[in-house]
């Protein structure tokens, strides 16, 4: 296995005319690793995505699979990922089992080979009771079986899906995520953009999210739920016995904890710092001042909540994004790919 990580995007911009899609990104994915893409509409995640397949080409910076630089070497590239676009068209009167081994000849397989790549595909997709469907029949999950049966043909090393769940029903979605599950578990690296935000938490090891073609985040779910507010503090469920009122009465004297609002039994308060220890400090000190307390428990943010609050740390300016461009790039001269004979 190569030293290079799976996917490195360094300092790329794509631009539209004035419309700065991407601007400026930089991020790299290890081996094996499952890493979600999170952004609003039109945040850049599509043409990050197409870039890294090779099929756009970035107006400035550096794009790389394994290491092998998606522009000068885009073939390569191509042996080595896996892509499910967000659209995908297939053709009338092709069967599923036709559909996948016309790809597979175009994969390059052969002969006995080939029947046995395409079988080990509808078997790890479920697609054998299909096989004799025409492939434009079919619902929207089994299409997106199907194009993932097609972007694993070739067992490529990484997987770069943009908005596979999208427009699945919850069964479909499931599915698909044990898939992509199976898949992580085999060691392929994945890419993979979607709106919903909670099941990408479940699947993936790390969040990406991006606005406005800029990263804002790149970290793992875990922190992202827990609940640490835009400034910086801790927010905890305290529940007590006897009187909820001794968990507001002991915050007022004790300093860098604020009580938030009462509860049935206790309240919600906030600690003033992001340090695990210094909420233990708080907690045996309550006890030791007598506070009877019977839960004490960090609240979790869903990630919905923690990008939303992301979104307005920007533009608060309280996150420090990475300088941008003092100035629009020019596009350069466009290349067309070599057409082969
Ligand atoms: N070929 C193109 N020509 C002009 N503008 C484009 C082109 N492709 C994308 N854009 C614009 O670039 C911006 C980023 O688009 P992109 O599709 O990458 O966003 P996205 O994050 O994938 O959005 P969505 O979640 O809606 O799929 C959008 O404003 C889009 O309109």
């Amino acid at each position: 296995m190569s030293e290079a990580p799976a996917i490195k995007v360094h300092n790329l911009y794509r631009y539209f005319g004035q419309l700065k899609a991407v601007n400026g990104i930089s991020f790299e994915i290890p081996h094996g690793s499952v890493c979600g893409f999170v952004g609003a509409n039109g945040a850049g995640k599509t043409t990050t995505m197409r870039i890294l397949a090779s099929l756009d080409y970035p107006t400035m910076g550096v794009a790389e699979i394994c290491g092998i630089n998606v522009v000068h070497h885009p073939e390569e590239v191509r042996r080595l990922i896996g892509w499910m676009p967000d659209h995908f068209g297939n053709y009338e009167h092709m069967t599923v089992l036709e559909y996948l081994d016309f790809y597979a000849r175009a994969f390059g397989y052969h002969g006995k080979e080939r029947k046995t790549r395409v079988q080990e595909v509808m078997e790890f997709t479920d697609l054998i009771p299909l096989a004799d469907r025409f492939s434009n029949k079919l619902s929207k999950g089994m299409t997106q079986r199907l194009c993932l049966g097609r972007a694993l043909l070739h067992d490529p090393q990484v997987l770069i899906m943009d908005e596979p769940a999208a427009g699945l029903d919850p069964k479909a979605r499931v599915e698909l995520k044990h898939l992509i599950r199976v898949l992580a578990q085999e060691g392929k690296t994945i890419f993979i953009s979607s709106h919903i935000l909670s099941e990408l938490g479940e699947m993936c090891d790390s969040l990406l999210f991006v606005n406005g073609g800029r990263i804002v985040h790149h970290g793992d779910a875990e922190t992202l739920k827990q609940g640490t507010d835009s400034a910086g503090g801790m927010l905890y469920d305290v529940q007590v016995l006897g009187d909820p009122q001794a968990v507001a009465d002991w915050c007022v004297i004790n300093p860098h904890v604020e009580f938030l609002e009462s509860r049935k039994a206790g309240g919600r308060i906030r600690i003033e710092t992001t340090d695990p220890a210094r909420a233990a400090e708080v907690l045996a000190r309550m006890v030791k001042d007598g506070v009877k307390i019977t839960e004490f428990h960090k609240e979790q943010r869903n990630l919905e909540d923690a990008f939303i609050d992301m979104l307005g740390r920007i533009d608060r300016g309280e996150v420090a994004l990475p300088a941008g461009p003092k100035q629009q790039q020019q596009l350069p001269a466009f290349t067309p790919p070599e057409i082969p004979n």
